[in-house]
């Protein structure tokens, strides 16, 4: 795909219906750049977990093209999907954490399922847990976690293995504006290490706290780009994070 160049992912007339129904994205082309942190902003039903759904590869598109990671994904095998989708991290609206796991266990999963031995996931996953403040609840299942504590096991998970894209829906919506910023601070933190972030949100607020990032907004469906810099690269120096084959 070489009009992807330097994009991490590139929609092109991009639609999305489900079932019979109305389309409830249409005519979506835009790229995201490698390195970016991106908001995805729109009122409720506006297309945003759709949106999402498309770039974690939950759901394919209805009509037009998609390519991520230099791939058109349209013309990929099924199978080859999950070889994609291990490159994104995903933090769902509903958390979708292990239920018979404890929160600890549910961080090291991506880990573990990368190959890491024990003993090299003991400290990556004690850090992490220490930095979303849930240390002392490192052994509970998730069932006696509260909304936002879940909400924070959910990320931890997310950012762990330093995915190439993270992608997270409504990320900050159970919990308190002081935590809402550590955890944007912490998707920054990725994002500097080379991570390309999109975060659909529908809070206003949490886009200012975010200088650097660029903002897609849909309306009913249709995209549109109030600051004029999806149509661009960014500016600011990307750090490169090494392609895998
Ligand atoms: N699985 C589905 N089947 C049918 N229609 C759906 C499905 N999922 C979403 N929709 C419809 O698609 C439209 C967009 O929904 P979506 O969840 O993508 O919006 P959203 O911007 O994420 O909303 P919110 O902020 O409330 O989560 C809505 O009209 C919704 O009813």
């Amino acid at each position: 795909m070489s009009e992807a160049g330097d994009s991490i992912v590139q929609f092109d007339n991009v639609g999305l219906r489900y079932g019979t129904d109305r389309e409830v994205l249409s005519d979506i082309s835009f790229t995201l750049y490698p390195g970016s942190f991106y908001f995805l902003t729109g009122a409720s039903g506006a297309g945003k977990t759709s949106m999402l759904k498309l770039l974690y590869l939950a759901q394919r598109p209805t009509r037009g093209a998609i390519s991520m990671f230099g791939h058109d994904l349209i013309t990929q095998p099924r199978k080859s999907l999950p070889n994609f989708r291990r490159r994104i991290g995903t933090v769902f609206q509903d958390f979708r954490l292990i239920t018979h796991l404890s929160a600890f266990d549910n961080v090291a999963l991506p880990l573990r399922i990368s190959g890491m031995g024990e003993t090299e996931i003991q400290k990556p996953v004690a850090d992490m847990l220490e930095w979303v403040g849930l240390s002392h609840r490192s052994h509970a299942r998730p069932a006696t976690l509260s909304g936002g504590e879940q909400q924070r096991v959910a990320i931890a998970r997310a950012v762990i293995a330093r995915p190439e894209i993270l992608v997270a829906d409504e990320p900050t919506g159970n919990v308190d504006p002081e935590m809402a910023v550590k955890l944007l601070r912490l998707f920054e933190a990725l994002n500097r290490l080379g991570t390309t972030v999109v975060v659909a949100t529908h809070d206003v607020h949490l886009l200012r706290k975010v200088p650097d990032s660029l903002i897609m907004r849909l309306d009913k469906g249709k995209l549109s780009d109030p600051t004029g810099a999806l149509r661009y690269p960014p500016k600011r120096d990307i750090p490169r994070r090494e392609v895998q084959p």
